[in-house]
């Protein structure tokens, strides 16, 4: 295990500077230590360092500092006139620069994670093959299987984290197979600039198995293979085989941990892979076969559910009403509505309720209604524990219909169905409630449930509202009103980071909980003071700490490698 994976935007270098070399005497200098990059032409390079590196002479004269660089950058994203633009600048920067793209992205988080995460990577995966120009991870195919582990040799660095995806749900934009790579992508630079984990100790891992996006497959450009989807037995044979050949590569998880009980001096010469899957169309049955054997989590079953919990704990306070008379429609009943439902079940107990009464609490939404018992199909695994069985033979498939008859205080969308919040169910919600809590959490922002402005209208500005994607402030009454946005980003980046710090076996359901915990309290007095929900996504580094204490904490010290 690498020791503090921690790197800070202010580095300026990421080639080694040898302080004693004689930096004038051409013909004396040792060989450079690495073959040139292109962060050696960094222009905020001393001239020492460029004389070391050799590249004296091959940049501008003037040694910048950090601010006039970063002025350049936001004046020539600025020139670019689209989002997709402005993504496709960004990654050229990052791959000409990276010490330069994430001084730039950890300085401007908030304007700039719009346009390397949701909403931007949303079209960037939609036109992948289109706006392809470098490749950014590791690519495994079908194809692949039984020769795992040798094409992940061929991954030149130590990794410390991984994001995985087979790319069969794109945020709630479907199944865009290979085209997805922009999310693991996305959310590797995040654990950079929220957390501080070193850009080359990660690896975005990108699936081959195959889409059921028939388009793509006919899609000349299309960078995948263009087979059907592979079976589920065939994706859990490939899964397996892969999250053994990630560990024997990095042997952090299991096999660290017996190596840790026969030989602990060997301890600080492992390296270790946390592994994070994401954007899975069914993740659960991954997720029950790997969390107790890898260190592994779901970022859209656990981090959704921990950061909506998060939020939902501080609307609570601001509600006033206790857990017992909380009602919970939920639209959508996928991976995240579940792993949102079932972080707040527990959050539930805690507060004193039984297991089932926290279960009733909750009235699940999916593509053919109400989730019941009774209404004839057959219900997948995940929804089981949630189904009613009080709906008196009611088959209501209505939204409308489903508040009128719940009554709820709280409306979450994790549907993928943008404007299904809309206004006479936003003006049900303000009639029932005082302050309903409304989060409209699907990504990107076209398939958001509603917007701010249309739950700021219909409710009165009484709202307590996150959504996935982001939304601008906005002027209500003589009231600058600023929403929330619920989004795992909060998060994923303090379980990863304080998975890899604790050395923790596997990801516990406690580490997540302490996740969402810690994060409730991560606002500072200001914030809590204006009734915001999430702390202000600027002080996410500050943020990212506090979270991934929590998870140290939690980590249970027994089975810490
Ligand atoms: N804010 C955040 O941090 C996060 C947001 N998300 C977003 O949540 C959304 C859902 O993700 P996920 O749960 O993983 O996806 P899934 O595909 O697992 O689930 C989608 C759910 O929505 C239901 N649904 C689809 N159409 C309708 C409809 N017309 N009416 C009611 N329900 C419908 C589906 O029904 P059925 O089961 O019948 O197919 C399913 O239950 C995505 O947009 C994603 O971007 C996800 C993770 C994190
Ligand atoms: C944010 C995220 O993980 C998603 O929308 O899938
Ligand atoms: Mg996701």
């Amino acid at each position: 295990m690498a020791s503090a994976a921690v790197a800070t935007p202010t580095n300026s270098t990421s080639s080694a500077f040898h302080p004693h070399a004689n930096i004038h005497a051409h013909h004396t200098l040792p060989a450079r230590p690495t073959p040139i990059s292109s962060g050696d032409f960094d222009t905020s390079h001393p001239i020492e360092v460029r004389k070391y590196l050799r590249t004296y002479g091959l940049t501008p004269p003037s040694v910048e500092g950090f601010e006039a660089q970063t002025q350049r950058c936001l004046a020539l994203l600025e020139l670019k006139k689209t989002p997709i633009e402005k993504y496709q600048y960004l990654t050229s920067l990052r791959a000409t620069n990276v010490d330069l793209f994430y001084r730039l992205l950890a300085g401007n988080i908030k304007e700039i994670t719009p346009l390397i995460y949701t909403p931007t990577v949303g079209e960037a995966c939609q036109r992948w093959s289109e706006i392809y120009t470098q490749p950014e991870g590791l690519y495994l195919s079908f194809s692949d299987k039984g020769k795992l582990a040798s094409v992940i040799q061929n991954w030149p660095r130590n990794v410390e984290i991984t994001v995985i995806t087979d790319g069969s749900r794109i945020l709630g934009l479907g199944d865009l197979g290979i085209n997805g790579m922009g999310i693991p992508v996305g959310k590797l630079a995040l654990y950079t600039a929220c957390a501080g984990i070193r850009p080359d100790a990660t690896l975005p891992l990108m699936l081959d198995l195959g889409t059921g996006n028939k388009a793509l497959r006919e899609d000349p450009l299309y960078l995948g293979s263009r087979r059907e989807k592979v079976t589920p037995d065939e994706e859990r044979e490939f899964l397996d085989e892969l999250m053994a050949a990630l560990t024997e590569r990095w042997p952090g998880c299991v096999q660290s941990y017996i190596i840790l009980c026969s030989q602990c001096s060997k301890l600080s010469d492992l390296d270790s892979i946390v592994i994070q899957y994401e954007d899975f169309k069914n993740p659960f049955p991954s997720l029950e076969r790997y969390r107790d054997t890898y260190t592994m989590f779901n970022d859209d079953i656990q981090g959704t559910g921990a950061v909506i919990l998060a939020g939902f704990i501080n609307a609570v306070k601001t509600s006033g009403i206790p857990a017992k008379d909380q009602r919970a429609v939920f639209l959508g009943a996928g991976s995240a509505g579940v792993g949102v439902a079932k972080q707040i079940v527990q959050f539930f107990i805690n507060e004193g309720l039984t297991e089932d009464q926290a279960r009733r609490c909750f009235w699940l939404v999916d593509s053919k209604g109400l989730v019941t018992n009774d209404r004839g199909d057959k219900l997948a695994e995940h929804k089981v524990y949630f189904s009613r069985d009080d709906n008196n033979g009611k088959q209501l498939t209505n939204l409308l219909d489903i508040v009128n008859d719940v009554k709820p205080t709280i409306l979450m969308g994790l549907s993928t169905i943008g404007g299904a919040f809309d206004a006479q169910i936003l003006t049900r919600m303000a009639e029932l409630n005082d302050h309903p809590i409304i989060f409209p959490l699907s990504n990107p922002s076209s398939k958001s449930e509603c917007t701010f402005e249309e739950a700021v209208k219909h409710t009165n500005g009484r709202a307590l509202f996150a959504s996935g994607s982001p939304f601008p402030s906005l002027e209500f009454e003589g009231k600058t009103l600023t929403p929330g946005q619920g989004n795992n980003m909060y998060v994923f980046p303090g379980i990863g980071l304080g998975a890899i710090l604790s050395k923790a076996v596997n990801v516990t359901q406690d580490m997540i909980y302490a996740s969402a915990e810690a994060l409730s309290t991560a606002l500072n007095e200001q914030e809590v003071a204006a009734g915001w929900l999430y702390p202000d996504i600027r002080r996410i580094r500050e943020v990212s700490v506090v979270v991934t204490r929590g998870v140290i904490r939690a980590a249970p010290s027994a089975r810490r490698r």
